[in-house]
């Protein structure tokens, strides 16, 4: 069923450049989180309250795996465009280029992608020919992702008075109503006459899910974000990436759940300005989406419920 969405009113409303703002970006460790759970709770819940992004470090997943994850992407993204077209796009599954058109700006994301949704992937993994290992490592670190990903959300369920395996519950990757996604990305390296003006890596928006775990790697700047509290100052952070700490985003899945609460931000890609670095840059983000028959209700009415399955769908409709 189509609802109108304030989201999408609120993200085609984001297409201007606005200003660059120092703000503080918290870094909480998860490494006492055995012993110290209310703490970081505490942390965690302040962080995302003030302003809806913060990153984690000593969250459990090795840098090795994080880099094998890289490598995998790199390969993957390395193969001619006619062997990754064998695996095209289906839903939130599969390998696109250039074709997401944010609502903000109206220009399609210079990127390509390939999404990892396990409810969905039958014909969409390259053989181990194309690229060898790919499967193994993508699934392992999918599982370990969304792992962390249901830890973090355990942490605001109990402040959210929901019990500490709701979100788990919300999420499981054994339905084939699983919609969670690991999504691999490769924005272009942008050749040195090349005119950007008007174009976004990524364009300004917010997520659709609960929560998002993102990966960047050290050197390959250009994320920006805009707390939501603060989205009508356009005023925007750059995030330094940094191999061992994973942003971490609030979605709108969870800013409807927590009855706005839990606001969702803006974040957005810039194009390498002049002077900037120009290579190609990778990143990762996992996706924490509610599988397809969950309602999302929020106890005090601010959005009427919607199931997963529709919200999802009216999203990505909006940009492909
Ligand atoms: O690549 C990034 O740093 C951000 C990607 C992103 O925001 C997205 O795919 O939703
Ligand atoms: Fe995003």
């Amino acid at each position: 069923m189509n609802q109108n969405l304030t989201e999408l009113d609120r993200e085609r409303a984001m297409g201007g450049t606005g200003t660059v703002s120092d703000r503080e970006v918290r870094r909480i460790s998860l490494a006492a989180l055995g012993t110290e759970r209310d703490r970081i709770a505490g942390e965690l819940w302040s962080a995302a309250t003030d302003t809806g992004f913060f990153q984690v470090v000593d969250h459990g997943i090795d840098l090795a795996d994080v880099r094998r994850a890289f490598d995998a992407a790199e390969r993957f993204f390395a193969l001619p465009e006619d062997v990754k077209a064998r695996y095209p796009k289906r839903f939130n599954s599969g390998w696109e280029s250039m074709t997401q058109v944010r609502p903000s700006i109206g220009t399609p994301d210079q990127k390509e992608s390939y999404q990892v949704t396990l409810s969905n992937m039958s014909g969409l993994w390259p053989t181990d020919d194309e690229v060898a290992g790919f499967r193994t490592v993508i699934e392992d670190f999918e599982r370990k992702c969304r792992l962390l990903a249901m830890e973090i959300l355990s942490l605001f369920a109990d402040r959210l008075g929901f019990d500490r395996e709701f979100f788990t519950r919300a999420h499981d990757p054994e339905s084939p109503t699983y919609q969670s996604t690991l999504r691999l990305l490769h924005y272009f390296a942008v050749p040195e006459d090349a005119d950007l003006s008007g174009m976004w890596r990524a364009g300004a928006h917010t997520d659709f899910d609960c929560l998002t775990l993102l990966f960047q790697r050290a050197g390959q700047g250009g994320l920006q974000v805009l707390p939501g509290k603060e989205a009508r100052s356009e005023a925007w952070t750059p995030i330094e990436p940094a191999d061992e700490a994973i942003t971490c985003n609030i979605g709108d899945m969870l800013m409807r759940w927590s009855d706005d609460r839990l606001p969702s931000n803006f974040h957005r890609v810039t194009s390498p300005g002049p002077g900037e670095h120009r290579g190609a840059r990778y990143s990762i983000a996992f996706f924490a989406q509610a599988n397809k028959e969950i309602l999302i209700e929020s106890a005090a009415g601010t959005y009427p419920p919607i199931t997963a399955e529709d919200y999802l769908q009216q999203r990505i409709s909006a940009n492909f």
